[in-house]
């Protein structure tokens, strides 16, 4: 399974994280987050797949941030409906149109259309209608499933996953919601479950805090290694 880290904010840390590898770094743009991102990334990350996490943005803010910060995945964190997917697809798709009109590597020859992935997360707590799902197939790449808490995400426990027995679609997801070391087994037996089968990703943040926006870094190593096994 894949590993997201959720919810960076500090530069030297950023980099720490980075060195670890995980498939996708998390970064959130919601102004009431603890972990909400202000600033300029570090350099050596400009090529790492960044994940930019919004909260029923304006998609013109999102456009913004994808151009400064070089995202090719923007996971929507709140209720988002399908029609906004298929509007932040189509000006992405605008986008490509314009960045290749003014590269110089389409002059050469050599542009290459960034793949856009698309995340929509969903809260459950114990129970979920997944029927909800349905308009959204076409439209994003992933699901994420999170717990359902008093804030959008960073919640910092998990749902019944149980729930997800009932999946029915096809499509990869995110498991997060409260996820740590302490999980470990527990994936480890989720592995085993049917409900397991398109699980593309574990995402974790707040149980690998110091504090809001600074990971451990010993603490994800070994959750990675762990994963791996
Ligand atoms: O982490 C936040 O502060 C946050 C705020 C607003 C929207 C999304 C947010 N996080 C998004 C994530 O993908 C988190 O990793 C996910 O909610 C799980 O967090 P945690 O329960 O702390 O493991």
């Amino acid at each position: 399974m894949k590993l997201k880290v959720c919810g960076l904010k500090y530069n030297n840390n950023i980099e720490a994280v980075a060195k670890l590898q995980p498939d996708y770094m998390g970064f959130i743009f919601y102004e009431k987050s603890s972990r909400y991102f202000v600033g300029e990334m570090p350099k050596e990350i400009l090529f790492y797949n960044k994940v930019g996490v919004f909260v029923d943005a304006d998609i013109s803010y999102i456009l913004n941030k994808v151009k400064q910060h070089n995202f090719k995945t923007i996971q929507l964190h709140g209720s988002e409906s399908a029609n906004y997917c298929a509007e932040l697809r189509f000006e992405l798709h605008l986008k490509d149109e314009q960045d290749r009109w003014q590269s110089d590597q389409w002059r050469k020859g050599e542009w290459e259309a960034p793949n856009w992935e698309v995340i929509k997360a969903f809260s459950i707590k114990d129970r979920f209608d997944f029927s909800v799902l349905q308009p959204y197939e076409a439209l994003v790449d992933y699901f994420l499933f999170d717990t359902k808490g008093k804030l959008p995400g960073g919640n910092g426990y998990t749902f019944n996953w149980g729930v997800l027995n009932q999946y029915p679609s096809t499509k990869p997801y995110f498991l997060s919601g409260g996820i740590g070391l302490s999980e470990l087994d527990k994936i480890k037996e989720f592995k085993n479950n049917p409900a397991s089968k398109h699980c593309y990703a574990i995402d974790v943040n707040s149980k690998f805090e110091i504090k809001p926006g600074l990971k451990d870094i010993n603490a994800l190593e070994k959750f990675k290694d762990e994963l791996q096994h």
